[in-house]
């Protein structure tokens, strides 16, 4: 990626298109295609920009801008709670879910990701770093056998090694690289893209927050059409945006099941007829995933307890 920046070009402000690269505070790195890169506000007070986005702004002053329209988007990555939305990453088209058995790890979240994916039609892929801890990886690997089977590709790897086998897979796609935190995606970002660590280094001594760890989204060029959104640590993931209907299509094995339920509004809770808890009665739907739908319905206020 260039770090050329903006230079003055006269007194009409242009109107320019460019991508999100990086967004940290009420500040957004845009690039345009020729790989100019412009420090950009937002019109008014207005928000809801994410990395990843293509945006009209109009270059106001030296390597300033204002963004005024948030063109359409293929695809958009967030979590959100009753108040609020958090944005994570926009128009990706693969979302890489970092796992490792140390620090211990949440599959609900993974379950949650996997939702907030499956909404927005991004395709999931499961990495398991820090493969070289043999043991402790061995039940990690036995737990992901549950998505493994749901179709979901998984991919071991050791960062601290090779990154080698996972350059394939990011070929052609955006990939936003998203986990809990100390999972080791900023060592395999740094692996793949050196100049990512700089990068990493240079916000949090702008933002002067003394960590340099990811903090914001921040949008990278892998080669000439693979992209790489690494996104910060999280450790909650709240699917508020997503409806009743939404959340249970977002469980790939609850699909085939759905509409066959004796009631057409069935919620798959404790209905007659249910053919979602009838498969789960019959072991075809792992009662972990039907717990984790249950809890999702309960959060949402949607099930009393
Ligand atoms: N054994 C082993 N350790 C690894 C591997 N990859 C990363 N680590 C270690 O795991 C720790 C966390 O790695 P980071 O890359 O900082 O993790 P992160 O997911 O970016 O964490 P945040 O920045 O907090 O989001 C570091 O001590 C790494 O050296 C690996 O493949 N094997
Ligand atoms: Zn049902």
């Amino acid at each position: 990626m260039s770090t050329q920046r903006a230079g003055r070009q006269g007194d009409a402000p242009d109107r320019l298109v460019g991508q999100i690269t990086a967004a940290y505070g009420r500040r957004y790195d845009v690039e345009t295609s020729a790989g100019v890169v412009y420090s950009c506000v937002m019109r008014g007070k207005k928000t809801g920009v994410a990395c990843g986005d293509q945006v009209e702004f109009l270059h106001t002053a030296a390597d300033q801008g204002v963004i005024e329209t948030i063109l359409p988007r293929t695809s958009l990555f967030y979590r959100s709670d009753a108040f609020r939305e958090k944005l994570i990453a926009a128009n990706v088209t693969q979302l890489v879910f970092v796992i490792a058995a140390i620090p211990s790890f949440d599959l609900e979240l993974l379950d949650r990701c996997l939702m907030a994916a499956e909404s927005q039609d991004i395709q999931p892929l499961i990495l398991l770093n820090k493969a070289d801890l043999i043991e402790p990886s061995q039940a990690a690997r036995q737990a992901l056998g549950v998505y493994q089977a749901l179709g979901y590709p998984l991919l071991e790897i050791s960062a601290r090694i090779t990154i080698e086998p996972l350059i394939p897979y990011l070929s052609g796609h955006t990939s936003l690289f998203a986990g809990q935190s100390g999972m080791g995606k900023s060592t395999l970002l740094n692996a793949l893209i050196p100049e990512a660590r700089q990068m990493t280094a240079e916000i949090s001594d702008a933002l002067d927050s003394g960590r340099h760890t990811t903090t914001h989204a921040r949008l990278f060029r892998l080669d000439a059409d693979s992209y790489i959104i690494d996104s910060p640590g999280f450790q909650e993931f709240g699917l508020h945006q997503l409806n009743e209907q939404s959340l249970a299509w977002g469980f790939v094995e609850f699909r085939s099941y759905l509409g066959q339920c004796r009631f057409r509004n069935c919620r798959h809770l404790a209905e007659p007829g249910c053919a979602v808890l009838e498969a789960v009665q019959a072991g075809a739907i792992h009662s972990r995933r039907m717990a984790c739908y249950h809890k999702l319905l309960l959060l949402r206020g949607s099930i009393k307890r």
